[in-house]
């Protein structure tokens, strides 16, 4: 048996001081967990106890916390830095876990600690923190796969197929296991939806709208707007991945009349004087892909110099942070609230996108993981 020398011997201070922070962490999330009472709980945080902490199954002092139901434990908690988006071994936050047991008061704290961090998360990064700066992580795409960055996307080859439904969707080989779908038929309700709300009651329907599109896809949206009682009198669709492009020269796209399609991102063309030659547009929607909140949040802000007057609406496909429910709703939040800054004000609209057919998508789908989308309307605010 080694003698308490040898083993101090064995460990560095600074293993000394991890093992006596995880213990404390381990003591806290335990004692939250054997619902003691708040006082000595406090203490512990006071004396050190690290609400980073979460134990061998990921349970943070916040998970601990959300599962006893303590909404005075959740509130001080947050209000002393616990990390509202940690997530367990099952991938579940302490929302998450709020959300199942139904808490709102519990959920809520914590979703608006989330909405709290993401809007100052990016108002940093607005101001242009370092690249590297740890703060910028979540707005940041830090993926530098064709999933999560523009340029590897364009430069990667897309397919257009069908699946075994006999459905179209366009892939992109990731590696040679995995294939993703760029743009699936399961979002073919999405894109209904979107543009009944877009243009059904417009008033300007009549006359044939003014119509612009960013991201082509599988051009299901194109093709609900050139669908329209009377098509668009203008339908601008801004596209940059060759393949794409390709394909919609085979499928007879560049030859539509009132169809302009201006190639490259949008980023290339949003305030070229082409675009704001039009005197702006009745509608104007956006999906790409590849791209983080932060392009989004960027896109925002050139929405209000697009639209040609009040009656003209906005929408984008949400999807991000769609594949855990405290994500979506908070990433939802923060939409709505940048929005509001531009002077844009949303309605939300919820689309069941699963009608009882689970796993019919299969892994493809696994990037839209909620049963309801949340879809936005947006119009200029009048004063
Ligand atoms: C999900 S698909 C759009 C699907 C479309 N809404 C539909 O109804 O089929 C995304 C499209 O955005 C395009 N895209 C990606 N990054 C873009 C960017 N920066 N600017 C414009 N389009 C982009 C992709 O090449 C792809 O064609």
């Amino acid at each position: 048996m080694a003698s308490t020398s040898d083993r101090a011997s064995t460990y560095s201070d600074e293993d000394v001081d991890m093992h006596a922070l995880t213990d404390a962490g381990q003591q806290l999330v335990d004692a939250i967990l054997s619902r003691a009472p708040i006082e000595p709980i406090k203490a512990m945080i006071t004396s050190g106890a690290p609400l980073w902490y979460q134990d061998d199954e990921g349970i943070s002092a916040l998970h601990a916390a959300a599962y006893v139901e303590n909404e005075e434990l959740v509130k001080l908690l947050i209000d002393e830095g616990a990390v509202w988006n940690a997530v367990d071994n099952l991938h579940n936050t302490a929302g998450d876990i709020a959300l199942s047991l139904n808490n709102e008061e519990c959920y809520t704290t914590i979703r608006n600690a989330g909405i709290r961090s993401e809007l100052l998360l990016s108002l940093l990064s607005s101001r242009a923190p370092p690249t590297d700066s740890p703060l910028s992580l979540v707005l940041k795409a830090t993926d530098t796969s064709a999933l999560g960055s523009t340029d590897a996307f364009l430069s990667s080859s897309l397919q257009y197929t069908k699946d075994e439904h006999g459905q179209e969707i366009c892939l992109l080989k990731v590696s040679d296991e995995e294939e993703v779908g760029v743009m699936m038929g399961w979002e073919r309700d999405i894109m209904q939806n979107t543009v009944q709300k877009l243009c059904a009651d417009h008033p300007n329907l009549g006359e044939g709208l003014k119509v612009l599109n960013v991201g082509f896809g599988l051009g299901i949206i194109d093709s609900l707007f050139q669908a329209l009682p009377t098509p668009p009198a203008m339908h601008v669709i801004i596209e940059p991945h060759p393949d794409v492009l390709q394909h919609m020269r085979e499928q007879g796209w560049y030859d539509k009349p009132g169809i302009k399609i201006l190639e490259g991102k949008w980023q290339d063309h949003i305030d070229s004087d082409e675009l704001l030659a039009t005197g702006g547009f009745d509608v104007v929607y956006t999906d790409t892909f590849s791209e983080d909140y932060k392009e989004l949040h960027k896109f925002f802000g050139y929405v209000p110099d697009l639209l040609a007057g009040p009656e003209s609406r906005f929408s984008f496909f949400n999807g991000l942070g769609a594949t855990n429910a405290l994500f979506y709703d908070v990433y939802t939040h923060v939409a709505d609230l940048h929005l509001a800054d531009v002077g844009i004000d949303v309605e939300w609209s919820d689309v069941d996108v699963f009608e009882g057919e689970d796993d019919r998508w299969g892994k493809t789908k696994e990037y839209f993981a909620m049963r309801l989308y949340r879809l936005p309307i947006g119009r200029m605010r009048t004063l």
